[in-house]
């Protein structure tokens, strides 16, 4: 039986129903929509997944809780109520940071999905393209340590625009489609190579890094695992990392009977 899982985060409300399969340790994704906000979510479309059966658990979390209760607020009936989850605590994941509660969510749960994709003795780094870049570490106990965090693609496209007098707001949806020319000859390509390519460099620099800081303990390579929206743009020049679409979702799928067992 599937559930329905739903992050709000803070460019687009991505909704999913998961399954538990047999050829995975992590429920697969059988069925997704993504939302920017502003645009009409379609309900019965998402209702029309479970036509044949209910969802066993609807849970709601948002790395925007804000958004989160606005999702909750627009529930249709035609659905299960939802269960709004936000108690980071109650994850089944060691937090080795300062303020544990202050970590985003979705780091969280992609660090709770590389717990169940790893091998017992192997770390692992989780990167999540989103609005902000996180690339995150997992120990070989499975203990979240910390990791990294930088503007996304979109967040730098609109940042240069905003906080200059001389830079052009880039579509960035355009951007994605084709991969820009290095050498920028105007300004506008310019901004798309430093922004596509930006991104990669960052990336794979702080893969390096966090390597290198995971070896001075462990010389098991880690397992790496791209997930978010731009993931699919890095994936192909970061052979030695895994490409899991919606990674934080499908942990909470997981995890979905005992973060919502009474
Ligand atoms: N189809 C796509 N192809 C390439 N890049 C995309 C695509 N969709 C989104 N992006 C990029 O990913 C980012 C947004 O991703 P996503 O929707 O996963 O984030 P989000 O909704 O803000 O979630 P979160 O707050 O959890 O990061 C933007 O920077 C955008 O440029
Ligand atoms: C960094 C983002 C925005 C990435 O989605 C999210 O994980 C978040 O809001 N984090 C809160 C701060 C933290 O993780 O330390």
């Amino acid at each position: 039986m599937s559930c329905l899982v739903v992050d709000a985060g803070h460019t687009r409300v991505k909704f999913a129903a998961c399954r538990q399969q047999a050829t995975s340790s992590l429920p697969e994704v059988i069925r997704s929509a993504a939302v920017i906000y502003g645009e009409p979510i379609d309900w019965s479309a998402i209702a029309s997944w479970f036509a044949g059966s209910a969802p066993r658990s609807v849970i709601v979390m948002g790395t925007n809780l804000d958004r989160a209760q606005q999702v909750i607020q627009a529930w249709p009936a035609a659905l299960p109520r939802p269960t709004l989850f936000s108690d980071k605590r109650t994850l089944p994941l060691k937090v080795d940071v300062e303020f544990p509660d202050k970590v985003g969510m979705d780091r969280l749960l992609n660090a709770v999905a590389a717990n169940l994709l790893r091998r017992p003795d192997q770390p692992a780094i989780t990167v999540g393209t989103g609005t902000a870049i996180t690339v995150d570490v997992i120990d070989a106990d499975g203990v979240f340590r910390g990791g990294a965090i930088f503007p996304g693609i979109l967040l730098g496209a609109k940042s240069l625009h905003m906080e200059t007098t001389t830079l052009p707001h880039v579509n960035v949806w355009e951007l994605l489609k084709t991969e820009p020319t290095v050498v920028g000859k105007n300004t506008e390509q310019a901004i798309a190579s430093g922004l596509y390519w930006g991104h990669l460099g960052g990336i794979r620099e702080l893969i390096m890094r966090h390597t290198a800081w995971l070896q001075t303990t462990c010389s098991v390579p880690p397992l790496v695992l791209l997930t978010g929206g731009a993931s699919g743009i890095v994936a192909p020049y970061l052979q030695d990392a895994k490409l899991e679409t919606e990674l934080s979702l499908r942990a909470l799928a997981a995890v979905a009977d005992q973060v919502t067992a009474p």
